[in-house]
């Protein structure tokens, strides 16, 4: 029988079907973050459990540390408890902390797939909903919570279910200006946010094989904004020069060796899905969100909608809390909304082509007066190759802010929060009710959108400054 990229992924790691659909699976990379891999860790030594696979297990600080220049692991203070177990916990039982300052420091979804920890054809684990962002490396990659995490960190083995299975085919190229944010957010749009629910999601086509790794990367973590825990890109030859050299990827013959492994991880023909949806890449444009769930996505140049067209009741009623929140009227066109903050950072967008993307938009320019705006890059990696090629001298003397790598504003979970009330584009993947803090409202959108909103001052569409 045919088998898809998401069975083959599968099947390699099945250590023990346990029936009804769960399998018992081996886990080949374990992330640890500062707000879910403090407490797993805690949690370990606690219970007096050896940590199974020091050797597959990789730590850093992102969540709960400052973004400010010149920080420290303890500059946020409510923060430095959970960075002084991770970097502690994670000393005593023998893996690797990328220390803030180091190299590797960042994100865990940027960090992670620079570095080669992420690999083709392995499983990856992280506590955190945005690790299906490493499928786009074609590792079957998913979110866990904190118990599960226990038990990999105990066992280096987890208990899942197999998911159903949905397959995105996209046709054609994407217009100039138009990037992976812009196509995930027209995705979700189109689709809606429950669309991949209980769905590992394959995002294949001539369209995915003809998009940059960053790119996938990106589509990938927005997929869990389609509901989906798993998202995948087959690897490619792209794939294989992304990770050649990469500190933690394998070399020489290991390398060619894995090359040849990698090539057997494709969707055979006539292979079977749960689900299937057709894009044609040329017909997405600049995409932005004008409400509180990244499927309230629209074209830049669109309208706010109005409730009494929408397809339900619940809709209805969803449109218009969102729409009060955040302070929008039915109809309003976006485009030349007032903007008050520009965030451009977190692991959808503050890898080195994103800001490249934005320092395209800024350069020669000046941030409009009333904003704030700040570029976070993903890791230190980012940051050092950014700064290598002058993007900070361009942000900075536009008025931005440049500053250090972790999740910052996308989650607020560093005290760094929009003030209630104002309005930012951000190029983070999620705009619920008081994401970027409390009564913050915020459009999601590309990092060249993010940057033209800080020029203008308002949401602007940039095929037109
Ligand atoms: C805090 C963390 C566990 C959370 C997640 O699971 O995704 C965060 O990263 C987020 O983006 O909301
Ligand atoms: S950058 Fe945002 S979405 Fe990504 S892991 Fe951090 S908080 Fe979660």
């Amino acid at each position: 029988m045919p088998s898809t990229l998401f069975d083959r992924l599968w099947e390699a790691h099945v250590v023990a079907e346990l029936g009804g659909g769960w399998a018992l699976l081996h886990i080949d990379r374990h992330l640890l973050h500062d707000l879910s891999g403090s407490g797993g860790l805690a949690t370990l030594a606690e219970r007096g459990l050896p940590l199974n696979r020091p050797d597959l297990t990789f730590a850093t600080a992102d969540h709960a540390v400052s973004s400010a220049p010149g920080r420290t692991g303890e500059t946020y203070d409510q923060g430095a408890p959970l960075y002084r177990v991770l970097r502690e916990q994670s000393q005593k039982v023998g893996i690797p902390f990328f220390d803030i300052g180091q190299r590797g420091q960042g994100i865990v979804h940027v960090m992670a797939p620079e570095l080669g920890i992420t690999l083709p054809g392995t499983t990856l684990v992280c506590g955190d909903s945005h690790t299906c962002t490493h499928g786009g490396l074609g590792a079957l990659a998913f979110g866990i919570g904190s118990s599960e995490l226990v038990h990999v960190l105990a066992t280096q083995t987890l208990r899942q279910k197999k998911p159903r299975q949905m397959r995105i085919v996209y046709e054609g190229a994407l217009k100039p200006g138009v990037t992976a944010k812009d196509l995930a957010l027209h995705v979700i749009g189109t689709l809606g946010a429950a669309a991949g629910t209980g769905h590992a999601i394959e995002h294949a086509g001539p369209g995915i094989a003809a998009l940059p790794i960053e790119a996938r990367l990106t589509l990938c973590n927005m997929s869990v904004e389609l509901g989906s825990k798993i998202a995948l890109c087959a690897p490619d030859q792209a794939t294989v020069d992304y990770l050649r050299g990469k500190p933690f990827a394998p070399a020489g013959a290991d390398f060619d060796a894995a090359i040849a492994d990698w090539s057997e991880l494709r969707t055979d023909d006539g292979a079977r899905f749960d689900r299937e949806a057709l894009f044609n890449l040329g017909c997405v444009p600049p995409t932005i969100t004008w409400g509180t769930s990244p499927e309230h996505a629209i074209a830049i140049d669109g309208t706010a909608p109005d409730p009494c067209a929408a397809p339900d009741a619940a809709r209805r009623e969803a449109w218009q809390a969102a729409l009060d929140y955040m302070g929008l009227t039915p109809g309003q066109k976006l485009c030349g909304t007032p903007v008050d903050w520009v965030f451009i950072g977190s692991c959808a967008n503050a890898r080195l082509t994103d800001l490249r993307d934005a320092a395209r938009v800024v350069r020669g320019r000046r941030v409009a007066a009333a904003v704030k705006a700040w570029v976070v890059p993903g890791s230190v990696e980012v940051k050092d190759a950014a700064e290598a090629e002058g993007l900070d001298e361009i942000f900075r003397a536009a008025g931005f802010e440049w500053r250090e790598p972790g999740c910052s504003m996308c989650v607020a979970a560093n005290g760094e929060v929009v003030p209630p009330g104002r309005r930012a584009v951000s190029t983070s993947n999620r705009n619920f009710v008081g994401r970027q803090g409390p009564g913050a409202r915020t459009h999601l959108a590309s990092p060249a959108s993010a940057a033209a909103a800080a020029i203008a001052g308002a949401i602007a569409d940039i095929r037109e400054i």
